[in-house]
């Protein structure tokens, strides 16, 4: 099987590359032979995850080394060809990838891993998102998508400068919550339309629907603790009539997972999901903007190999 490695070098701000290069003198050292390519804009990930694909007619692995964002866009360009697996060093600031699909933290840990499965001719196959709005056709997703107040959040953090500034005094985190406040104050719920397989639901006052293939989201919050990736089915998560006061209280409680006893939330499951927002709130797909309005969603049952261990299918359930 040929391996082929994608790098974005400014994920987790620079850490991606840093990682890389330890990475590869492992590789090296154990003789293991592959090919590796630097991403070079913002969506390269994809188009040279799709071309590897094309290029190869037999079995191939494509690592994303970087963050959520880099193993997004591989699964993007890869999840239409059948002869490519996909795998996963963290090397970002969330990883929320590596929390839900069993592949440890650690970069080299996680090239460890890789490197012991090589020789097998299979690898366990999960679960996708699949999204289309206005402005994707097909989108996938891998961890979750969201839209609302979350979305709004990443949108700023996304093109902040200031997220650069605290980035380089390894205080990244800190720029997500001072979004959060001030979103707190900003942001304007607004009326949602859901409609999962064959129900409707109308919720008043919507701060945020996030759509789960996973449990994990924004970085370690459990928040769709019954998430599976392995159940052919996605987990919906609306957060709902509940005041300015209180989100900041779920929060706190996603880490764990405790918000979902909340009145303010509501859980819901399904394979085919559409969003309708009485007004055009911002979304985004693993944490990459994705477009506003309406959209809709559906899983892709075992639409993608993963290099990680088989026990990783029941992994969230
Ligand atoms: N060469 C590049 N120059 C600028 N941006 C890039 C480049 N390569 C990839 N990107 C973009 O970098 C962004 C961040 O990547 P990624 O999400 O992997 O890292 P992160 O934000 O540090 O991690 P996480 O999402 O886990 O918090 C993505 O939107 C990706 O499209």
């Amino acid at each position: 099987m040929k391996l082929y490695f994608i790098i974005n070098p400014v994920a987790g701000n620079g850490f991606g590359l840093k990682i890389w290069k330890k990475i590869e003198n492992l590789l090296i050292q154990q003789n293991i032979s592959f090919s590796a390519l630097y991403t070079k804009f913002a969506g390269h990930a994809s188009l040279l995850a799709e071309e590897i694909a094309k290029r190869n007619k037999q079995a191939v692995a494509v690592v994303a080394v970087g963050g959520d964002g880099t193993i997004h866009e591989v699964v993007q360009g890869a999840n239409r060809y059948e002869h490519v697996s996909v795998g996963y060093i963290p090397a970002g600031s969330g990883n929320d990838f590596s929390r839900g699909f069993a592949i440890p933290k650690k970069p080299l840990q996680a090239a460890k891993q890789l490197i012991g499965l090589l020789d097998r001719k299979h690898f366990p196959k999960f679960d996708i998102g699949l999204f289309q709005n206005k402005k994707f056709d097909r989108g996938t997703f891998v961890n979750n998508f969201g839209c609302g107040f979350d979305a709004a959040i990443s949108m700023k953090v996304n093109r902040s400068r200031l997220k650069r500034i605290l980035n380089r005094l390894a205080l990244g985190k800190f720029v997500y919550v001072c979004y959060l406040l001030q979103q707190l104050f900003l942001y304007k719920p607004s009326k949602v339309t859901i409609q999962i397989d064959e129900k409707s639901y109308e919720f008043e006052k919507v701060w945020l629907v996030t759509v789960s293939n996973q449990p994990y989201y924004g970085g370690g919050m459990k928040i769709a603790p019954s998430a599976s990736l392995s159940d052919g089915k996605l987990d919906v998560i609306c957060v709902h009539n509940i005041s300015r006061m209180k989100i900041l209280f779920l929060f706190i409680t996603v880490f764990w997972g405790g918000h979902i006893k909340m009145k303010e939330v509501s859980v819901l499951t399904g394979k085919r999901i559409r969003i309708s927002p009485a007004r055009a709130l911002p979304q985004h797909a693993d944490g990459e903007f994705a477009g506003y309005g309406p959209v809709s969603l559906a899983v892709k049952p075992r639409g993608i190999a993963v290099l990680t261990e088989d026990s990783a299918e029941d992994f969230g359930a």
